[in-house]
């Protein structure tokens, strides 16, 4: 269920946003089958507007993580479903529930050879990860340059933030690729609404993962007049 809301929105840091998952993650909340499941809605939705194959972009933790799990729903809808695992390691239950589904695990080289045939990216190489250099790098940087370079696009979703933006500061290098959706989990970051946030996260759907109570109670916000449409994966079976 989603409503969208333009009022003013409270953004928080991901230090803030790690702090506020602790307890329910340490509660045993499926926050990633949620994340997940969000994440996938909203895929899905690009997808009727946009039908066509998918390239997954997945990076060696979480946010890669969310990713792949998002991926394993859209088999059923799309032409089909391609994973780029960029690093070396990668969320392994995720990976596996995405092949056992159908995805196809292809090269770096093969995907960039055949960027062009996509109808839709899940950019899900780097999320809120605490990170010095936020840069992307070796295969996801060269990924991206090909995906910027298209004359026209794909459909892109961002998985948390957009991949190589700074989640608090909203600085980011030339190497990162603006999102048609951002899915944002848990709380508002406040670099989707500073620096370069605001232009590179296109839409912005916010998925609730019951943090918002304790960061309001325990951490300081900014908050921004943004369009958030809010997601609620946690009400369905
Ligand atoms: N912890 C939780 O409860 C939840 C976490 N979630 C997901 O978890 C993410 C955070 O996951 P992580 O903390 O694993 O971190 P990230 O998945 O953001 O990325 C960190 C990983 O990226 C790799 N990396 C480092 N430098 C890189 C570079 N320059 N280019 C590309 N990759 C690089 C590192 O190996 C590191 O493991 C969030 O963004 C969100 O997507 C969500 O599922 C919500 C619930
Ligand atoms: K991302």
């Amino acid at each position: 269920m989603a409503e969208s809301a333009a009022a003013r929105v409270a953004a928080y840091t991901a230090d803030a946003v790690r702090a506020a998952e602790a307890p329910l993650l340490a509660e045993g909340r499926p926050l990633m089958r949620w994340a997940a499941r969000a994440l996938a809605d909203v895929a899905i939705a690009e997808l009727r507007v946009a039908p066509g194959a998918v390239l997954v972009l997945a990076g060696a933790g979480d946010n890669g993580g969310d990713a792949l799990f998002a991926a394993a729903d859209l088999v059923a809808v799309a032409d089909r479903v391609d994973v780029v695992l960029v690093r070396d390691r990668v969320h392994r239950e995720a990976l596996d529930a995405a092949v056992a589904a159908g995805a196809r695990v292809v090269s770096v080289s093969e995907a960039s050879t055949h960027v062009d045939e996509y109808a839709l990216v899940l950019d899900g190489i780097l999320g809120i990860g605490r990170l010095a250099d936020r840069r992307l790098r070796g295969s996801a940087r060269a990924l991206v340059e090909r995906l910027l370079a298209l004359p026209d696009r794909p459909r892109v979703v961002a998985v948390d933030v957009p991949s190589g933006l700074d989640p608090d500061d909203g600085t980011a290098d030339a190497i990162v690729l603006p999102a048609d959706v951002t899915v944002t989990f848990g709380a508002l970051k406040a670099g989707l609404v500073r620096g370069r946030g605001p232009g590179l996260a296109g839409r912005v759907h916010l998925v609730d993962l019951g943090l918002e109570p304790y960061l309001r109670r325990a951490h300081p916000a900014v908050t921004a007049a943004i369009e958030v449409v809010r997601e609620d994966p946690r009400t369905r079976a």
